[in-house]
């Protein structure tokens, strides 16, 4: 006689538990540089309180609007620095609506409990556009005849006018900008060779140079596409221009401190270099308007942007979604994943008839605090669990089941009361 077992029953799951703040009121979060209309309605309908602004703040300003809001979303110009962090009492976390996050103070942020998060592609595509769009203008000078035909001078030439067709470029940062460059470039016609400090995987026909030397050498166009770090800073200056070959063109959307600006002004002044293009500069201008000053003012064949490489509609209104959708799961369920400068934790919502109530708690990332939390919580039944560290924070997630409502106030305050402690939420 042959025995069947049952099938394995799944458990049920009803509908996800909408968790709500013990502890915060009402999330207030501010918007700073235009945040896309895409992101704030996702906001507004997660029913926070909004204060939306078109540009930066001053900083003077920035320290007292800060001290009131829950969250803040931003774009690359506000610089988030630990003097303005310090005045944050409530922030529980930060959204960078761009790519860059080196305008934020990250540690200071971990170490305060502060998560950020950003949109790590999601304006890719467009600055890679622009690239190509400025490889080609550079190399027929669209820039120049263009101005000089506005002030009404006809100057028809090919000299030092080329095809890119054959031609080589050197994309230094093989991340998803430098790569999606690379994929158009190859397709272009173009012989793409690239210098990373990771080894990543090659598309198409572009091969891995050892150096930053070797590429300088090579390419006829160098493309930056590295992030703002120590190693880059100053990373193209009068050196690195005179090994490049003379008459190459230097392509510059990553961030205004890789490139030595002077090095460049008088390289191209000199003919050394045939062209830039530059969209990032080592100071940027707080508000539009005429106030651009720079040595590249006035350079032959130098196209002038201003911070513009991820400016268009497709890419703000992605990043729109992505960092505010980010933003609500963090705050509304204590998600991490994606954070920049936290731990990445998630757990599943528990069910809307269950009587969980969700910890969440940021701490010094140092022996025995496991040990404290869970006597805490051991008076309760912990339904889920899951902790990791980066550095020397952690972050754990719990979902408890508490019977009566008046305990969450003694939960809270026991776990905010331990040494280890930087941050407590109790969502239920
Ligand atoms: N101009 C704009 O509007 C604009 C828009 C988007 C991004 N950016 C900037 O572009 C940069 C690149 O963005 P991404 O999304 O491609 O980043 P990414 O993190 O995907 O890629 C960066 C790459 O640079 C490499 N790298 C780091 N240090 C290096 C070094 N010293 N030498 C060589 N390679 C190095 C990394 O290994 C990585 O592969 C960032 O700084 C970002 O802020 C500017
Ligand atoms: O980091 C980025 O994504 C770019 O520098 C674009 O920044 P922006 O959103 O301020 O234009």
């Amino acid at each position: 006689m042959t025995t069947t077992s049952p099938a394995r029953q799944p458990v049920k799951a009803g509908p996800p538990k909408a968790l709500k703040p013990f502890n915060n009121g009402e999330i207030k979060i501010l918007l700073l540089e235009g945040v896309n209309a895409t992101g704030i309605k996702i906001l507004e309908n997660a029913g926070y309180q909004i204060e939306a602004h078109a540009k930066a703040l001053s900083p003077e300003v920035l320290k007292e609007k800060i001290k009131d809001v829950h969250a803040i979303g931003l774009r690359s110009k506000t610089q988030l620095t630990a003097e303005i962090l310090a005045e944050a009492k409530k922030l529980l976390v930060i959204g960078c609506f761009c790519i860059g996050t080196n305008q934020v103070d990250l540690e200071y942020a971990a170490a305060h409990g502060i998560a950020v998060f950003n949109s790590p592609f999601s304006n890719s595509r467009s600055v890679a556009e622009l690239m190509i769009c400025e490889i080609i203008a550079l190399s027929r000078q669209l820039g120049d005849r263009t101005t000089e035909l506005h002030q009404g001078t006809w100057n028809k030439t090919s000299k030092n006018c080329n095809e890119i067709r054959g031609k080589t470029l050197g994309i230094v940062g093989y991340g998803h900008i430098g790569a999606q460059l690379s994929v158009i470039a190859d397709a272009m016609g173009m012989v793409v060779i690239f210098y990373d400090v990771q080894q990543i995987m090659p598309l198409g026909l572009a091969k891995p140079v050892d150096t930053l030397d070797e590429l300088l050498a090579q390419a006829d166009y160098v493309s930056l596409h590295v992030p703002e770090t120590d190693e880059t800073k100053n990373m193209i200056g009068e050196r690195e221009v005179n090994l490049m070959k003379k008459g190459a063109y230097l392509l510059q959307a990553s961030r205004g401190t890789v490139v030595d600006i002077p090095a460049v002004a008088a390289a191209l002044r000199s003919g050394q270099l045939g062209g830039a293009a530059i969209d990032v500069y080592p100071v940027e201008p707080f508000a539009n308007g005429p106030n651009f000053e720079s040595e590249l003012r006035g350079c032959p064949n130098t196209i002038l942007t201003p911070h513009i490489g991820g400016s268009t509609e497709e890419a703000q209104s992605s990043i729109g979604v992505e960092v505010a959708s980010a933003l609500v799961r963090y705050v509304n369920n204590g998600t991490t994943l994606g954070a920049v400068n936290f731990p990445e934790c998630d757990i599943r919502s528990p069910s809307a008839d269950s009587k969980t109530v969700r910890l969440l708690n940021t701490h010094h990332n140092v022996p025995g605090v496991l040990k404290q939390i869970n006597k805490v919580l051991s008076d309760f039944n912990i339904e889920k669990q899951i902790v990791d560290s980066r550095g020397p924070i952690a972050y754990l997630m719990a979902d408890i089941n508490v019977e009566h409502p008046e305990d969450y106030q003694k939960i809270y305050e026991r776990i905010e009361a331990l040494a280890s402690n930087i941050r407590t939420r109790l969502l239920y």
